[in-house]
């Protein structure tokens, strides 16, 4: 990976039409790791307060692929927020590695800092107030990016309010043009503040807990804007929530736990013979880049589990079964996992399957 790595330059203009075209260029199937526009690999956030060190990052991976809306959940202090504003250029991390749409997050002078807040990423905040200056109408709160960009940005002059106007008018909120955020509702600010997001069209929209200020109805309608610039615009967006209906409403959901990624889990809608459709919902465990994996301890306990495993490789999947009794001599069985386990850990086997993300024993 090449450190100092930029994209390449803008196109002239950008209007809406031309970032619909260019969706339907990005949803042409091409190979999977093309895709990838967010690379965490074993990323570290360490502070230091009053001689206390937090290590709020443990060494967390994370893949995204261009035009994918996904929720990252977890509970209070497991580091959510720290990862966001990493991300979006806020942080530096302590050690790993971080890379978004080719810039490299640990390398970045402060002028490609800048460049890359600006131009590369939106962010939404969870405080209404944050997101949108309260003396400017909401078309002006929109155009506002777009001549903070200035000359080297695709849009100019008169055709930044056309831009404005257009995504107020995807977001469902055309009307409220004029208004300044105090005569504005707290989802009606949000759906402005994703536009603001969306004005210098981003590669992705970083968004935490964007309806968390939010009664429940009012976070739906914010949550299915978001989704429709998703799906209109192709806009890569993750969003921190602690809300299960807002995560539930998404296709992929990464939860963290202790500054790590713990578990994925992804929904698709299955067609009956009826012709009735569902969503279909699996819990995946993720799998680090080294063949890590956290076993939940909802598995470990019932068959007290502790210490080690025994490792089976099986044709379709993998075995994992106490490794209480492997201090047995004489037992042919025993060197045999012990084999296969030291052969899976040290990832040595001619025979180990290259995906084994999908044979993730499934929760549900
Ligand atoms: N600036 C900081 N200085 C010291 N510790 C910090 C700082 N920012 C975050 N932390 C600590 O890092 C850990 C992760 O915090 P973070 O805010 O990322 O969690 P979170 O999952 O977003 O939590 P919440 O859902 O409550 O917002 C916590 O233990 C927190 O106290």
């Amino acid at each position: 990976m090449s450190r100092h790595t930029t994209p390449g330059p803008p196109p002239a203009t950008a209007t809406l039409a031309d970032l619909e075209r260019r969706a339907a260029d990005r949803a042409a199937p091409r190979h999977h790791d093309d895709d990838a526009l967010i690379v965490c690999d074993r990323l570290v956030r360490i502070f230091s307060a009053e001689g206390v060190e937090v290590q709020a990052l443990q060494g967390l991976d994370l893949l995204v692929r261009r035009g994918e809306l996904t929720a990252i959940v977890g509970a209070s202090g497991s580091g959510k927020s720290t990862l966001l504003t990493i991300l979006a250029g806020l942080d530096t991390p302590s050690a790993g590695s971080a890379t978004v749409a080719g810039y490299d997050l640990l390398a970045m002078d402060a002028r490609t800092r800048l460049r890359y807040r600006r131009e590369t990423v939106g962010f939404i905040w969870q405080r209404t107030s944050h997101n949108l200056l309260p003396y400017l109408s909401a078309v002006q709160n929109v155009a506002l990016p777009m001549k903070l960009r200035g000359r080297g940005g695709p849009v100019r002059g008169r055709d930044r309010t056309r831009r404005a106007l257009e995504l107020l008018d995807l977001l469902g909120i055309a009307d409220r043009r004029d208004h300044r955020p105090d005569q504005l509702s707290g989802g009606e600010q949000q759906r402005v503040a994703i536009a603001v997001a969306l004005a210098n069209n981003p590669s992705v929209v970083f968004a935490d807990e964007p309806t968390g200020e939010l009664d429940s109805t009012t976070a739906a309608d914010v949550f299915a804007a978001l989704r429709h610039a998703n799906a209109e615009l192709g806009t890569t967006i993750l969003v921190v929530t602690h809300d299960n209906s807002v995560a539930g409403q998404v296709s992929r959901t990464v939860s963290i736990r202790d500054g790590r990624t713990s578990t994925e889990t992804l929904r698709s809608t299955a067609h009956d013979e009826q012709g009735k459709t569902s969503t279909v919902s699996r819990e995946y465990t993720t799998i680090d880049r080294s063949g890590r994996l956290q076993l939940p301890t909802e598995f470990t306990r019932p068959l007290d589990i502790r210490d080690r495993v025994l490792l089976e490789l099986r044709p379709d999947h993998i075995e994992v079964r106490p490794g209480q009794d492997a201090d047995t001599p004489d037992s042919p069985r025993d060197d045999a996992a012990d084999s296969t386990r030291d052969d899976a850990a040290d990832g040595t086997r001619d025979d180990a399957p290259e995906d084994t993300t999908d044979d993730t024993p499934d929760k549900d």
